[in-house]
C-alpha cells in the first residue's frame, strides 16, 4: 500500500497571539483556556484532504524561543501557519519580520504559507482591521484566515490547517515535476553528445 504523504507545518507568531489554543482545536475541536507558555510541542495527525489521506507534523513553536531555535524550526518545516492576534497591533506587526526570516532561511523563495488572525470573538477590542490582515496576506500572496479559537463556528481553523497542507502539496507536485523535466533535459543533451562524436 502506497505511505500517505507526510507534511511538516510550524506555527509561528508572538508569544499569546493563541498558536497552542488553534493547534488544540484543529486536533481536538475543543478550546483549553491556558497552556504552559514557554514548552513546544510537536504532533502528529492524518487527515483526509481532497480524497488524499495526508499525514501532518505540526510544531507549536514556543512565543519567545530564540532566533536559532527559530531558524531550526524554519528549516525544519515545509509549510508556515503565521498568527497574530487582532486585539494585539504588536503581534501583527511581527508577522512582516517573521516572514522576511522565513524567507532567508528557505531559499528559494516563495514558502507555503497561511496568516491567521486569531482571537476574532474579541471584536469590541479589535486592534487591527480585517482589511489590513486581507492587504498583508494579499503582499505575502498568501491565504488569509480570520477566526476564533474559542468560538469556531464557521471551521475556519480546520480550513486554514488544510489549506496549507494543499499548498505543499502543490509546490512538491511542482518542484517534483521540473526536477524530472531537469533531469529528461541532462539525458537529451547527454545523448545529442555522443551523436554529435560518433558522426564526426
Ligand atoms: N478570547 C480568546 N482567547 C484566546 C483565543 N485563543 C487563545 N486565547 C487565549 O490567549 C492566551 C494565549 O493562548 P496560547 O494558545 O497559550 O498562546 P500561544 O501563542 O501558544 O502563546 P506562547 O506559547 O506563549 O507562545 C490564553 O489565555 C488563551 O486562552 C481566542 O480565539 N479567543
Amino acid at each position: 500500500m502506497a505511505k500517505s504523504p507526510e507534511v511538516k507545518l510550524a506555527v509561528f507568531g508572538r508569544a499569546g497571539v493563541g498558536k497552542s489554543a488553534l493547534v488544540v482545536r484543529f486536533l481536538t475541536r475543543r478550546f483549553i483556556w491556558e497552556y504552559d507558555p514557554t514548552l513546544e510541542s510537536t504532533y502528529r495527525h492524518q487527515a483526509n484532504i481532497d480524497d488524499e489521506v495526508v499525514t501532518m507534523e505540526i510544531l507549536d513553536t514556543a512565543g519567545q524561543e530564540d532566533i536559532q531555535q527559530k531558524e531550526g524550526h524554519m528549516r525544519w518545516g515545509d509549510g508556515f501557519i503565521l498568527v497574530y492576534d487582532i486585539t494585539d497591533r504588536g503581534s501583527f506587526e511581527e508577522v512582516g519580520p517573521i516572514r522576511t526570516l522565513l524567507e532567508e532561511v528557505k531559499k528559494p523563495k516563495n514558502v507555503p504559507l497561511v496568516l491567521v488572525a486569531n482571537k476574532s470573538d474579541l471584536d469590541h477590542i479589535r486592534q487591527v482591521s480585517t482589511e489590513e490582515g486581507e492587504r498583508l496576506a494579499s503582499e505575502m500572496a498568501c491565504a488569509f484566515y480570520e477566526c476564533s479559537a474559542c468560538a469556531d463556528v464557521g471551521g475556519a481553523v480546520a480550513e486554514a490547517f488544510h489549506e496549507l497542507c494543499r499548498e505543499v502539496r502543490r509546490r512538491k507536485a511542482v518542484q517534483g515535476k521540473a526536477r524530472r523535466r531537469s533531469s529528461t533535459t541532462h539525458v537529451k543533451q547527454a545523448i545529442n553528445k555522443m551523436l554529435t562524436k560518433i558522426s564526426s
